[in-house]
């Protein structure tokens, strides 16, 4: 590890003062609809965390009486001091690369058709299961160190590229060292029911029935996964094939996602409205009645725009979405196929100038509504007493700047636990 993530201090409180800014994101989680605008803007703003929790947040002046001997002090004059990131969808752990498919995606071939030829997530998935426990570690850290300098301090990772028990455990277990061992928190969800194996081709429904009755149940036992997901998508799991796996996840104590009419609108959204799934995904193709469901049901619209520009599909309609009271996410998706980037940057300028998103609601929807997208809004995602001392300083004064310095990570300080973590000057 760098020397930028060792934490050298070892005090008690952590004290911030002089933001520029302190966008604290308060308020009831998640974010829905009109209550997006609302960021918390508290100027010339403060901050006290205890033992790695926020104790005390408001204006510098009014800052209650500590002894300064014990606090690791940080001077946020000039800079804006943000809800460190939660990127709630990523596809974070797996081997190999496919940067071949890329260019045959931009010479007009499909990736639904690169999948149906073998290639695609299947080639990940070869990758994979060829690889050990050590080396999917060894990259995974590699990404979270990565993650983290973009202020990224919670990411949610996805199985999904083993599609056997052995391999999905794997991939699961080294998730579960991860978070233990690295500052950025990881939330596994177990993905089995992300393509259908070579050895299942054609047998779909005996693939979903092996995922319910062997693989889920591991996987429960183990206590390695907080969600189950599956890739709802024209010619991999149908609607019904979807909800059967849920349901059974559910059954299990699992949480339930969902990625929804990424490519073709099936329904996926008003699945996840029914199932009452914690966030439904992607969604570029969700018909108005998913988009109402969603609202009704509370389920979290989590917006990939990165993936919609690499593959050059057309956006989801995250304005439709605010307008009508969802709530909307937004995260990277961050896996080796249709999206290979983990900047943070980049999807806050899509957000801005592609979707149609104000700066406030792109940063509640990479902040408190990420947090709510994994099940973790009562712990993290915005600056309230009680909550987690992740946060993030900005080099730049204002929250603006996020959207304005268009692709470029300003972050100059990633604060974990009420420790500096990470820091662009070293
Ligand atoms: N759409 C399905 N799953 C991933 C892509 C995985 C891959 O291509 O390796 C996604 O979220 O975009
Ligand atoms: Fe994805
Ligand atoms: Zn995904």
């Amino acid at each position: 590890m760098r020397d930028c993530f060792i934490q050298k201090s070892d005090k008690k409180f952590l004290l911030i003062k002089h933001a520029a800014e302190l966008v604290t994101c308060a308020g009831p989680a998640p974010k829905a609809g009109a209550a997006m605008a609302e960021m918390g803007i508290i100027t010339d703003g403060a901050l006290l965390a205890q033992d790695g929790k926020i104790i005390w947040v408001g204006k510098t002046d009014e800052l209650p009486e500590v002894d300064q001997a014990q606090c690791e002090i940080v001077d946020a004059a000039g800079r804006c001091v943000l809800p460190g990131f939660v990127d709630s969808h990523t596809h974070l752990v797996f081997g190999g690369y496919r940067a071949d498919e890329f260019f045959w995606r931009l010479g007009g071939l499909p990736y639904l058709e690169i999948l149906e030829r073998g290639g695609g997530i299947l080639n990940t998935v070869k990758a994979t299961r060829q690889a050990t426990k050590e080396e999917l570690k060894a990259l995974g850290r590699q990404r979270l160190d990565a993650m983290l300098a973009m202020g990224v301090t919670t990411v949610e990772g996805k199985s999904g590229y083993g599609l056997d028990s052995e391999t999905e455990l794997r991939q699961l277990a080294v998730m579960d060292e991860l978070n233990r061992e690295h500052p950025v928190d990881v939330v596994p969800t177990f993905m089995g029911a992300h393509a259908i194996p070579p050895d299942y081709k054609g047998r779909t429904d005996e693939y979903v029935d092996f995922i319910i009755d062997e693989v889920l149940p591991a996987v429960a036992e183990q206590g390695v996964a907080v969600f189950c997901d599956v890739f709802c998508e024209k010619g991999i799991f149908s609607i019904e094939q979807s909800r059967r796996i849920l349901t059974a996840a559910k059954a299990l104590g699992l949480k339930a996602k969902l990625h929804a009419d990424e490519i073709v609108s099936l329904g996926g959204a008003e699945l996840a409205a029914e199932l009452g799934a914690c966030s439904a995904d992607h969604l570029l193709q969700a018909s108005d009645a998913g988009i109402s469901a969603l609202g009704t049901s509370g389920t979290v619209a989590t917006i990939l725009p990165m993936t919609a520009f690499c593959l050059r599909e057309p956006y989801a309609r995250a304005r439709t979405m605010i307008d009508s009271g969802t709530a909307v996410a937004l995260a990277t998706d961050y896996n080796p196929g249709s999206c290979f980037s983990h900047s943070i940057p980049l999807v806050a300028a899509l957000a801005a100038t592609q979707l149609g998103m104000t700066a406030a609601e792109i940063v509640n929807a990479l902040t408190i509504n990420g947090a709510a997208a994994v099940g973790a809004a009562h712990r993290v995602g915005s600056l309230e007493v009680g909550k987690e001392a992740d946060l993030v300083l900005l080099e730049y004064p204002s929250h603006q700047f996020l959207v304005y310095h268009a692709g470029m990570n300003i972050v100059s300080k990633v604060i974990k636990h009420g420790k500096v973590v990470w820091d662009k000057t070293c």
